[in-house]
């Protein structure tokens, strides 16, 4: 007992746990939502960004926090712009950062007379010189990181699993990046003065990444990397005093021991576990948990069809004039104009790279028109985020989020209930409603990187009629489906057209195409728009997808057909 109290009996002890354990109960949480986004390495520049910042701030006598702040802000601004006007990949950017800020801070602090002293101590922290008006000063970031960490937990597990999913449903994925980089400044800003710059980044990233390898839910792995920050903390005092090491170091290697203990034990649990499983029957996947049955249709329908369809049903679906889609120099969509109507099918066929997906993404609000005009509903696409549901051709899945797809379906309702308001009943039966249409009920408690592809594709879907919306955009949805599953997708289309909904869809499949009720041909521009039998024609199609393209003896074509709307290309 003796040997837990001793090192915590003096005041310049306790003040070092207290600093510890503020430092990393922000870092264990902002470091949870890093760990999610694939963001640790970010982490750690800004962790040695700092550097130069708190080496001036010393010459200049100000507060080291307020340097640091602003060596932030110039390290985010430069990777920004290496970000925005080169083709190098982001990490590229930050590494360069990471370097240069670091060498400059050493070099700024080395025309200083107590050069070795002044860089250990910014480097490694000084844990028992934690004063209490440095603890003071500590409190009230700490506070404010914690509770932003969670208020914005929606937007940020949106923008986790993807940027365009939380845009689409106006979870502002750029404001919240912003708003996340502040958090780990606060955190990594706060933390130096006890852990220092170089091991603040062992408590940002070790608690998440343990806690990652021990939750199958996000709040777990918020609980775990608290728990684990704590521990690291009160062990790494504790070990340092009697092993006479550095307070610091100690408290910033606990938790990346702790990965590693904990990653061989899974490992090893897993191998024990293999053979044992391989002489068991396989236990029954878990029930889907809707004991209360999906919602009478009433309760369904009453609750998003009237909902949405009441302002928007005189206006046409889309109405694009002149439209023009660009990505940098590149023209993706030239000049088109095109109308759709509301409660139809509307297919957009094209070769590859002819722009299917980018119009789409422009009905979705998520790429602004370089030049012309794309009224949604009667509005701006961007304003029109609300009824419309979008299923993105590739979702990269992002294996290191620990989400069910109940909660990837879930995640749909977003759009209705915004940052803060609590799931009612019925928007749980609502999402339970959805897996039941895609028929993945059996798969809710499994994570979202344990399915296949096809699979993957229902989940998608179903968190797109999760949402309240009138208009389904879907980005190929037949593409790698077996016979059931495009069944499914196919039956889902022709229920929401049977509720006055409209859905827009890209394709290869001339067949689907020639199914539904209009089309818009594309190839770098809209080439023709109106019903089937008059887009696609032999002609029309020859021309999009290259002269001869076509078999002779090709029986899907038709032969040209007279062309009362006009639409045959000239
Ligand atoms: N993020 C991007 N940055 C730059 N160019 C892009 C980007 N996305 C697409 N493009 C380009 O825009 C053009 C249209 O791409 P888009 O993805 O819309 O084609 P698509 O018709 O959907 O193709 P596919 O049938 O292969 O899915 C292509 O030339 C493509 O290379």
């Amino acid at each position: 007992m003796e040997w837990l109290i001793e090192p915590f009996a003096l005041g310049f002890q306790q003040r070092a746990l207290a600093g510890g354990l503020i430092s990393a109960i922000m870092a264990s949480m902002v470091g949870v939502w890093l760990v999610l986004r694939g963001m640790s390495f970010f982490g750690d520049a800004f962790a040695h960004g700092i550097l130069p910042g708190i080496a001036v701030a010393m010459i200049l006598d100000v507060s080291p926090a307020v340097g640091a702040a602003a060596a932030v802000v110039v390290m985010v601004l430069l990777i920004e712009w290496i970000h925005r006007t080169t083709p190098l990949h982001a990490d590229t950017g930050i590494g360069l950062l990471f370097v240069a800020m670091m060498a400059l801070g050493v070099v700024i602090i080395s025309t200083s007379s107590s050069y070795s002293g002044s860089l250990t101590g910014i480097l490694f922290g000084d844990a028992l010189g934690v004063t209490p008006d440095t603890l003071r000063g500590m409190i009230i970031p700490a506070i404010i990181v914690l509770v932003a960490s969670v208020v914005m937990y929606r937007p940020l597990l949106a923008l986790a699993f993807s940027q365009s999913k939380a845009q689409s449903l106006g979870m502002r994925p750029k404001l919240i990046h912003a708003l996340l980089l502040v958090l780990i400044a606060a955190a990594v800003i706060v933390g130096f003065r006890s852990v220092g710059t170089m091991l603040v980044f062992g408590l940002l990233i070790g608690p998440p990444a343990t806690a990652s390898l021990l939750s199958r839910t996000v709040p777990q792995m918020f609980a775990w990397s608290l728990l684990i920050s704590v521990f690291s903390v009160w062990a790494g005092l504790l070990l340092s005093f009697h092993l006479g090491t550095a307070g610091s170091a100690t408290m910033a290697l606990v938790p990346i021991v702790l990965f590693f203990l904990v990653l061989a034990l899974r490992q090893l649990v897993r191998s024990l576990r293999r053979p044992a499983a391989r002489l068991q029957p396989q236990a029954a996947e878990p029930a889907a948990a809707s004991d209360a049955g999906p919602p009478a249709p009433s309760d369904l329908h009453g609750h998003y069809d009237e909902h949405d369809s009441v302002e928007s049903a005189s206006a046409p679906l889309a109405e694009a004039r002149g439209l023009v889609l660009a990505y940098g120099q590149h023209t993706a969509v030239d000049e088109s104009s095109f109308s759709l109507r509301q409660g139809e099918v509307t297919t957009i066929i094209g070769p590859n790279g002819s722009g299917k997906s980018t119009l789409l993404h422009a009905l979705a609000g998520l790429t602004a028109p370089r030049s012309g005009s794309l009224r949604v509903l009667g509005g701006k696409p961007s304003e029109s985020w609300k009824k419309v549901a979008y299923v993105m051709q590739t979702v990269e899945v992002p294996t290191g989020i620990p989400l069910t797809v109940r909660e990837v379906v879930a995640m749909g309702r977003y759009s209705r209930l915004g940052w803060f308001r609590p799931f009612s009943g019925a928007d749980r039966r609502r999402v339970q409603w959805a897996l039941d249409e895609l028929e993945i009920g059996d798969l809710a408690d499994r994570h979202l990187a344990e399915l296949s592809g096809g699979q993957r594709q229902r989940v998608y879907v179903a968190q797109a009629l999760a949402q309240d919306h009138t208009v389904l955009l879907l980005d190929e949805p037949l593409t790698g489906l077996d016979i059931t599953s495009a069944r499914t997708i196919d039956r889902i289309i022709h229920s929401e057209q049977a509720h006055d909904h409209s859905v827009v869809m890209t394709t290869h499949d001339l067949e689907e195409s020639r199914a539904s009720d209009h089309v818009l041909l594309v190839a770098g521009r809209v080439l023709a728009s109106g019903p089937p039998a008059q887009v696609l024609t032999r002609r029309n199609l020859e021309i999009a997808y290259g002269l001869g393209a076509l078999h002779r003896d090709s029986d899907a074509v038709p032969e040209v057909l007279p062309d009362p709307g006009g639409d045959d290309l000239p």
